[in-house]
């Protein structure tokens, strides 16, 4: 596949005249076209600096970034800004601007002196607006948007802009759960139709497993690239977020809390039931282990049945209920009574 942008040996960093601060090393890595690639990693690894220094914004201390070829060190900054357009974090403040006023000013490196607009900026910027599903916020104040239509109307400017290239940092920072998941697939459509190269950097991992055709992993030393599936076939994020106290779950592909164990206590059952009351145990520092049914103490779940958890105390059972808070608090009681578990 056709990449865009290219990074070879690069050190990021900050300089100063005590010497400076290299932040990530050796890094390579490349963007490819029509494709959303998500830049991950822990607090502080590096994907601003990275993505500052990728869009020309800071110097690298190391290496090169290279777009179709030609280093960004020798692009003045109209010629770069027809390259790539850039979404920083910062909420956006722009008084008394319109959303259509917003999206016209992503024209401005297309624009002569007197940023006087043409028929085919008007054009670009209608159709932005329009992919951007925003049509009917065109003269709304900017101020007045919520935070996710503000981010639409911030990534319409930035397809106005008509780059190959669209990176932005954490664009879903401030949005709630529907809004980062709206946002993600504008993203990854525009990607498809556009043909474009979208890097965003995140912290929502298990959207970006989902929703992200190649996954940019940031360490220190290295960027891992690669598709999710073929990353999670490597275990590429096992070690990734140990220090933070987060495991990655083989069987469902997802991030979970490393929760610590005080007791285990014997379940026998499976199925969406099963999931939910481990959860549940899990949370409270209890640990699920396999029973079979013979087991003196032991929780059986019945599934897609009304009363589907059956806690089983001296082969007899004790309690029925169709809820997992009633079924834990139960566990509690005994674990708390008699050291049965440990
Ligand atoms: N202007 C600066 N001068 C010197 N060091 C900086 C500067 N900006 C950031 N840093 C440092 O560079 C490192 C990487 O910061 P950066 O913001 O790039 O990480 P990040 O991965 O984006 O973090 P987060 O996930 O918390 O947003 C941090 O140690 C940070 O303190």
């Amino acid at each position: 596949m056709k990449q865009s942008i290219q990074i070879e040996n690069l050190s990021t960093g900050y300089r100063s005249s005590k010497g400076g601060k290299v932040v990530a090393f050796q890094l390579n890595a490349g963007l490819n076209n029509g494709e959303l690639t998500c830049l991950l990693g822990a607090n502080g690894t590096g994907k601003s600096t990275l993505i500052k220094t990728i869009s020309g914004f800071l110097k690298s201390i190391e290496g090169r970034v290279t777009i179709n070829g030609s280093a960004i060190e020798a692009m003045n900054e109209k010629d770069l800004a027809k390259q790539v357009a850039v979404v920083l974090t910062e909420k956006i403040n722009v008084p008394n601007a319109t959303v259509y006023e917003l999206v016209a000013y992503g024209r401005s490196p297309h624009t002569g002196f007197l940023g006087r607009l043409s028929s085919d900026d008007k054009q670009i910027i209608e159709q932005a607006i329009e992919q951007c599903g925003i049509a009917d916020k065109r003269n709304r104040l900017v101020s007045s948007l919520s935070d996710g239509e503000r981010q639409k109307a911030t990534i319409a400017k930035a397809l106005a802009q008509d780059t190959p290239i669209i990176i932005l940092d954490e664009p879903t920072a401030f949005l709630d759960l529907p809004a980062r998941v709206e946002v993600m697939q504008l993203l990854r459509k525009l990607a498809v139709q556009t043909g474009k190269s979208i890097l965003m950097s995140t912290h929502d991992l298990d959207l970006a497993l989902q929703m992200a055709d190649r996954l940019w992993l940031l360490q220190t030393e290295a960027i891992i690239s690669g598709t999710p599936e073929d990353l999670l076939l490597q275990n590429a994020f096992q070690s990734m977020f140990k220090k933070d106290k987060i495991e990655f779950d083989n069987k469902t592909g997802m991030f979970k809390v490393a929760h610590q164990y005080n007791v285990t206590v014997p379940v026998a059952g499976h199925g969406f039931e099963y999931v939910l009351l481990r959860r549940a145990l899990m949370r409270k520092g209890i640990k699920p282990v396999k029973a079979n049914e013979i087991e003196d103490f032991h929780i059986r779940i019945i599934n897609d049945s009304d009363q589907p958890f059956e806690f089983w105390c001296n082969q007899l059972k004790a309690v029925t209920t169709d809820k997992v808070e009633d079924i834990v608090t139960e566990i509690m009681r005994v674990v708390s009574h008699q050291n049965i578990y440990n």
